[in-house]
């Protein structure tokens, strides 16, 4: 039996979302901002995107989760979530840290560096990102994008999950997640997923979205995957393109019937 089988159904956290509509709060991108915001919206959660050094950490008391972006930071807006990730942890409530192109500069290094210390309860990029937090080098990527497949970085998922004890996920062709002794995959999603702006970090959002609701941080984690990968591929069906397929996902996402979330994910 997989691990995937042993855990409560994606039903249940599409279900728990729609019925408690967790307050997240993102401190995230500037690109990413409107998809991550109408990606809560869509499944049902209430987006707050609070970044100013005077509010961030207070607001990381009362929200149900918080989700941290180093897409786009500057200095000032690493203190804040930095100060944000730190209320949070105090106050029990999970975040959820997003090393956009980490492999790219030593500021994002630094950044990621300092975040990671803070305690994530997941951490999800693509494999370069993940495979660079765990010190292995020569996948740097190519910006904001992998230059590996997700299968490369598996190893990678479990040692940072490991070093961090953070709940690991790496996305791509298929989705994994690794919490250092537990392992699960979603196989869930299109490529034309990747010709989407934010959609890494769209789904960083909804992790945080499931994680308010859901406990266990690796079910939490991999119900993000299946709701998104299952409303991924019914976008894709009816897209003409990438315009049309990030209209419909948000569309996908507001109509997901729960069970036939169930029908149709790919668990393992
Ligand atoms: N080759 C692929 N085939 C299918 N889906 C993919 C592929 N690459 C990425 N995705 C999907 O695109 C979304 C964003 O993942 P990814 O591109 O890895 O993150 P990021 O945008 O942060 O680089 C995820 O839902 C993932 O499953
Ligand atoms: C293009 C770009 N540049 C800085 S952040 C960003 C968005 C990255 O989004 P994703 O990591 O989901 O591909
Ligand atoms: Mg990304």
């Amino acid at each position: 039996m997989t691990l995937a089988a042993t855990l409560d159904r994606p039903s249940k956290t599409l279900r728990s979302l729609r019925a408690q509509g967790p307050l997240v709060q993102n401190i995230t991108n500037f690109v990413a901002m409107d998809l991550a915001a109408n990606t809560l919206l869509a499944v049902g959660a209430s987006p707050a995107m609070v970044h100013a050094p005077q509010e961030a950490a207070e607001f990381a008391t009362v929200a149900g989760a918080l989700t941290v972006n180093l897409g786009t930071m500057d200095s000032h807006w690493v203190a804040s979530a930095e100060a944000a990730a730190k209320a949070a942890v105090a106050a029990g409530r999970p975040w959820v840290l997003d090393p956009v192109a980490v492999g790219a500069t030593g500021f994002r290094r630094d950044n990621a560096a300092r975040l990671l210390a803070c305690k994530p309860t997941v951490v999800r990029g693509n494999a370069s990102e993940i495979m660079t937090l765990a010190g292995l080098s020569g996948a740097e990527g190519k910006g904001v994008d992998s230059s590996v497949g997700s299968d490369a970085a598996v190893e990678a998922a479990q040692r940072l999950a490991e070093q961090s004890g953070a709940v690991v996920v790496v996305t791509g062709a298929l989705d994994h997640v690794s919490d250092g002794t537990r392992y699960a995959f979603c196989a869930n999603s299109h490529e034309m997923m990747t010709r989407i702006t934010a959609s890494g970090c769209a789904l960083t959002a909804l992790t945080g979205a499931c994680l308010a609701v859901e406990p266990d941080p690796l079910a939490a984690a991999l119900h993000a995957l299946a709701i998104y990968g299952v409303a991924a591929e019914k976008a894709a069906a009816r897209a003409r393109g990438p315009g049309s397929l990030r209209m419909n996902l948000l569309d996908e996402l507001y109509r997901l019937d729960a069970d036939d979330l169930d029908l149709a994910v790919r668990l393992g």
